[in-house]
């Protein structure tokens, strides 16, 4: 079985070929090998009958998981690459997506259209999507409150914040992923506007921790600072690892994004 180790603007991913061989880890293993591998998710592309692929993803805790924006972006390459095609179907848990290839040897893959109902999400209970109700700090004087949030086939948290450096995000992003408020946990973003084409955005992602770039986060805040008029419909998000393109289009309501793939190493298991 053929194994990549990748990254999509600096976010690692562990890759294995599932498509005629089966890989069917447990917990453990998934575990063991995002550990060895320094993987932020571990991902199978397995045979699918009405697309190019499936991609079934885990986070580095184990969990399976509906969504992997750079993940899907660096499998589309890895596809793209073997059938010397300009673009590939790719069917995840939350949606059928397409990649292709961008300028300059980037990779584009089209994630689809934001979910904004509050059981989309989900959350546990019916709240105003673009600011509910979570506060960290003293409960009547926050320092952090009203996140925004939206699904990318993944749930979100957004918030907007002055300086992005000058919160503690290890210990902020656990209190808010596991909050009550989402049933099924939630990835947790601190976006900084810095025009209105441009958002410094670090994610604390849902069993992986903080990683240094997360395409779906990338999504989820450029559709909500568009949603709250801060931004443009398309922006660059400045991520640790790297840039990603960011579009959310007006004409069919779907999110593009694009940015780099980088293949480390590969081998034979
Ligand atoms: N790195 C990803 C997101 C991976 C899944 C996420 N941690 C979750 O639990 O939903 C990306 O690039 O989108």
């Amino acid at each position: 079985m053929k194994v990549w180790k990748m990254n999509g603007a600096g976010n690692a991913f562990a890759v294995f070929d599932a498509r005629q061989q089966a890989f069917a880890p447990d917990t453990d293993k998934i575990r063991s090998i995002a550990a060895e591998m320094k993987a932020d998710q571990v991902m199978a592309i397995e045979k699918d009958a009405s697309s190019d692929a499936f991609l079934r993803i885990w986070n580095s805790s184990g969990e399976e998981v509906g969504a992997c924006g750079n993940g899907t972006r660096a499998v589309a390459h890895l596809l793209l690459e073997e059938a010397g095609a300009n673009t590939v179907s790719i069917r995840t848990a939350a949606d059928l997506l397409k990649g292709r290839r961008a300028e300059n040897g980037l990779v584009t893959v089209d994630m689809g259209q934001p979910r904004m109902g509050w059981e989309e999400i989900p959350l546990s209970e019916k709240m105003d999507v673009r600011g509910v109700d979570v506060r960290i700090g003293p409960m009547d004087n926050p320092y952090l409150s009203k996140p925004a949030v939206v699904s990318m086939g993944n749930p979100h948290a957004v918030f907007f914040v002055e300086d992005v450096d000058a919160y503690n995000i290890p210990q902020i992003g656990p209190l808010v992923e596991w909050h009550p408020l989402f049933p099924e946990g939630t990835n947790v973003g601190f976006a900084q506007v810095i025009d209105r084409e441009t958002i410094r955005l670090r994610v604390w992602e849902r069993g992986a921790g903080l990683t240094k770039a997360c395409g779906t986060g990338a999504c989820a805040a450029l559709v909500c600072a568009a949603r709250a008029g801060k931004t443009e419909r398309k922006a660059r998000m400045i991520l640790d690892g790297g840039d990603l393109i960011i579009e959310w289009r007006e004409s069919d309501n779907r999110v593009m994004m694009t940015g780099p793939v980088e293949v480390e190493m590969s081998f034979e298991l």
